[in-house]
């Protein structure tokens, strides 16, 4: 029986399962907790993530992973670093569907990608990336978004034809790669926002550090092949500018809460963290100012103003 799966009853996966419910079809939504699972199918909500949105009548909430059998498509919306022990118990439920990567990171100690993760642990497996500017309380209320969907599949066509939704728009890019890498170091990038924010060094040198930021995410970028348009479309620029400039976003919220020195930050899912660090590991000889200075904030190596201080003193160059 052919539908869409989608694995993480987190915020982002219960609002993709709403968006594709609302095309009408089988829609399974999938959790690793049963009981919050067996309260979400009846209560037909997600009252932890999106309160007051209501499931589609298509949408199964479960914690059976026999309910994912003979799907064609899975959107995978768990964080990143889970990504890898996940596949790697739970490989073979997935069967032969195209698992579609929809989480934003980098895997820590590895440098890999979430489609990089895929492949690593199921070789063979078909593969696509959905991401770009989209909060989950947006989505499953059903405002218009525009997204990007990557692979390197022949029937991509196929594929974005099949999630789309009237709200939902996505445009088709063969650039994973780029796609992946926006999407996870925009998160960077916007802890560090609201860092500034956080510290009341003003929105003029936000804007300076994001647009640095967006110099950096290119550099890195292109040189694991990345083409330059796709950092420019939804998945970088489009992403970066949503996620930097709105308290919505958990990255930019805990750089606020982080430079004020709250001592609850929050416990939510905060992809950019171990991003940073990650890229920071494997890039240590880079030229990534921003990010190597906001993974060592967040060890707490340096703090705020002196992290500041550091990037204003380093020497004058060339804006490229
Ligand atoms: N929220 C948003 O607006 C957007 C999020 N994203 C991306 O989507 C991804 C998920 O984020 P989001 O849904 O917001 O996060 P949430 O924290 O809301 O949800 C994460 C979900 O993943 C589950 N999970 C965590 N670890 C595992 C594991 N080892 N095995 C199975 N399930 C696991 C959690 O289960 P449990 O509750 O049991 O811990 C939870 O249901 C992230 O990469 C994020 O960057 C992308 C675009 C927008
Ligand atoms: O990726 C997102 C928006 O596109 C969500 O951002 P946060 O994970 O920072 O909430």
């Amino acid at each position: 029986m052919s539908g869409a799966g989608v694995i993480g009853a987190g915020a982002f996966g219960t609002a993709l399962a709403m968006t594709q419910g609302a095309r009408g079809g089988r829609v399974v939504l999938w959790g690793r907790d049963a009981q919050a699972m067996a309260a979400m199918q009846a209560a037909r909500e997600n009252a932890v993530h999106l309160p007051g949105v209501p499931l589609p009548q298509g949408v199964l909430a479960t914690a059976d992973l026999a309910a994912l059998a003979g799907l064609d498509v899975i959107l995978l919306s768990i964080p990143t670093q889970a990504l890898r022990g996940f596949l790697q118990q739970t490989g073979p439920a997935l069967g032969n569907a195209v698992l579609v990567a929809c989480c934003k990171g980098v895997e820590r100690g590895t440098g890999l990608l979430p489609t990089q993760i895929i492949a690593d642990v199921l070789p063979g497996a078909r593969t696509a990336v959905l991401t770009g500017p989209s909060f989950a309380t947006d989505i499953g209320r059903g405002k218009p978004t525009a997204l990007t969907l990557a692979t390197d599949l022949p029937d991509g066509a196929a594929l974005q034809e099949r999630l789309s939704t009237p709200v939902l728009r996505l445009y088709l890019s063969d650039d994973p790669v780029g796609a992946q890498l926006g999407g996870a170091l925009k998160n960077v990038i916007a802890l560090a926002a609201g860092m500034v924010i956080g510290a009341d060094l003003g929105e003029s040198a936000r804007a300076a550090l994001m647009t640095r930021g967006f110099a950096e995410i290119v550099r890195l970028a292109t040189k694991q092949g990345a083409h330059p348009e796709t950092l420019w479309g939804l998945s970088g620029f489009g992403d970066l500018i949503l996620t930097c400039s709105s308290e919505k976003s958990r990255n930019f919220s805990h750089g606020i809460r982080f430079a004020r020195g709250e001592a609850d930050l929050g416990g939510k899912t905060v992809e950019g963290v171990m991003t940073a660090h990650a890229v920071s590991e494997q890039g240590a000889g880079m030229d990534l100012p921003v990010i190597h200075m906001v993974s060592a904030l967040l060890k707490g190596e340096i703090s705020v103003p002196r992290a500041m201080d550091a990037l204003l003193q380093r020497p004058l160059k060339s804006e490229r």
